[in-house]
This record gives C-alpha cells, sequence and structure tokens, in this order.
C-alpha cells in the first residue's frame, strides 16, 4: 500500500515512499494547487500543529482524519488565515499566503465552510447565497442561477429563512455560499458533524457535488471511514503531524491506520 508511515517507529521498508512526500512537501513549485510546508501553528503560546505538510491537487478530495484535538481544523484555520504559521509556508498556486487575511484569501480562490455557524438563519436562502458573493465584482447573478440548478433544493426555497432548514439542509447552502466566490479550493470542516446517517450520507454526495465543479476538496471529518470513502486522497493528523498519508483507499486498508484510528481491530 502507498501510506507512508512518518512516526519514529515506522518500517523502514517504507522509507521512499516518506522521502517522496518529503521531497514534494519541501518544494513549493506550485505543481500543487495548495501546499503546506512544515508548518508549526497554534493558539496564542499554545503550539497545536507541529511540522505539519500536506497538499492538495486540482480535481482532488483529500481528507484529513485523526483523534479529536489532532488539529485537523487547525489546520484548516492557518490555511484560511485565520492563524499564522509560526514555522513554515502555505503556498497556494505557488503563492505564499501564510497569514493573508481571510477576506484577501477568498479573492484569491479558497473557500473555507466552517463546522458551525456556517449560515445566517435569519436571512433568506437567496440573501444568503448574496453575502457570499459580496467581495465579486460582477457575475453574481449567472453564478447563483448556476447553483440554484447545482441544488434544486435551494432553488425551491430560496425565500425561506435559512433557519427553516434541516441540518443537511444547512449544510449543501454552506456549500453553495462557498461556492458564489467560485473558488478552486473549498476548505469544508466536518460537514457530517451532527447528521444522522441517511442525511450525512446526502451530504458526502453534495461535497462530491462541489468537487464535480472543478472545485478541490480538502475535508476534516470525524467520520473517517465515510469521509475517505469519498476522498481520493487522506491524512491522518496526531498531534498536530502527519502520521500517515495516501490513497484514500490504502488508508482504509491499513490495519495500522484501521487499529489506530478507524475503529478497527
Ligand atoms: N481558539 C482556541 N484557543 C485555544 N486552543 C484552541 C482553540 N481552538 C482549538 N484549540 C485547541 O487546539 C487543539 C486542536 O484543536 P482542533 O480543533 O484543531 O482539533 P481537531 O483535530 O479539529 O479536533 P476536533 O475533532 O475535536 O475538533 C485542541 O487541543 C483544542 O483544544
Amino acid at each position: 500500500m502507498s501510506t507512508n508511515h512518518t512516526t519514529d517507529d515506522a518500517p523502514t521498508d517504507e522509507t521512499s515512499e516518506t522521502d517522496s512526500r518529503t521531497a514534494a512537501s519541501t518544494d513549493p513549485t506550485g505543481d500543487h494547487v495548495l501546499e503546506l510546508d512544515s508548518v508549526d501553528s497554534g493558539y496564542g503560546d499554545v503550539q497545536v500543529l507541529d511540522d505539519c505538510s500536506l497538499h492538495l491537487d486540482a480535481g482532488e478530495i483529500v481528507c484529513l482524519i485523526g483523534p479529536n484535538g489532532a488539529g485537523k481544523s487547525t489546520v484548516l484555520k492557518t490555511i484560511f488565515g485565520m492563524l499564522t504559521p509560526w514555522e513554515g509556508t502555505v503556498h497556494y498556486h505557488g503563492d505564499d499566503i501564510g497569514g493573508m487575511a481571510p477576506e484577501d484569501i477568498v479573492r484569491e480562490g479558497i473557500g473555507y465552510v466552517p463546522q458551525t455557524d456556517n449560515v445566517f438563519g435569519s436571512l433568506s436562502i437567496e440573501e444568503n447565497l448574496r453575502m457570499g458573493g459580496v467581495a465579486r465584482e460582477d457575475g453574481l447573478e449567472a453564478v447563483i442561477d448556476t447553483l440554484y440548478e447545482r441544488f434544486p433544493l435551494l432553488d425551491e426555497k430560496r425565500n425561506a429563512n435559512a433557519r427553516t432548514l434541516s441540518g443537511g439542509q444547512r449544510q449543501v447552502l454552506a456549500f453553495a455560499r462557498a461556492l458564489v466566490m467560485e473558488p478552486d479550493v473549498l476548505l469544508i470542516d466536518e460537514p457530517s458533524a451532527g447528521l444522522a446517517p441517511n442525511t450525512a450520507a446526502e451530504v458526502f454526495g453534495h461535497v462530491e457535488a462541489v468537487n464535480d465543479m472543478d472545485t478541490a476538496v480538502l475535508m476534516v471529518e470525524q467520520n473517517a471511514k465515510k469521509g475517505l470513502g469519498i476522498s481520493d486522497r487522506g491524512y491522518v493528523l496526531d498531534q498536530g503531524t502527519v502520521r500517515f498519508d495516501g490513497a484514500a483507499d490504502s488508508l482504509l486498508d491499513s490495519d495500522e491506520v484501521s487499529k489506530l484510528y478507524l475503529g478497527g481491530g
């Protein structure tokens, strides 16, 4: 399998794969749409990310999994400029965006859907979508029409207040709101959190629909099996560091990842 072990006790027979990942992540040439290289980051004096390196390529869905408190949401916040890297770099299409303000990062082409408070409940669906496009200079009507076509449930309820939507529908609105800026990359934090399994499955379908709109997706997901199930690749984060990475299928098939992080035997 292509899973790379980065722990000190990693088997030595996988050294070449580990080397290959490291080489890619220390050479921010712009080959990757998004690339974190050896990032340290945290809150106040508290360090959370420790030498964290990962990347996202065009067209991919990449899932970030790991235990509670591993730093998964912190990765997204650091990419989106809510936190400034203490060390290391964040490159987007080869440009260093580390520490850039979130409103500028949105204009660059990265969207972010936080886990909570991701829609305005007192505003209508239409108003939420328009809010998502305040930084657009033109083309707002056309992109909103496209989003209504892509997500018909929003079209049907365009004048309803967002607070009347179900949890799953709210997630769809949150995705659509971020897509009004037509980002290259969408960062999504735990899209299935708090949803019943059937609804979560629908939301994962909508993540795939987002990806079908030429948007690469970096997703944090507690439901690791389901998240990896729709992803091309994955990273296992533990204590702020990438412990394993590889094709999503190979992570799902890995006995070690399964035992340590997927609740398997
Ligand atoms: N605003 C904050 N101020 C201080 N510490 C924080 C803040 N947000 C998160 N942390 C701490 O940072 C660490 C990593 O949090 P983070 O939310 O990135 O983890 P996570 O892997 O996404 O886990 P979870 O699934 O529990 O959300 C945790 O110890 C958390 O308590």
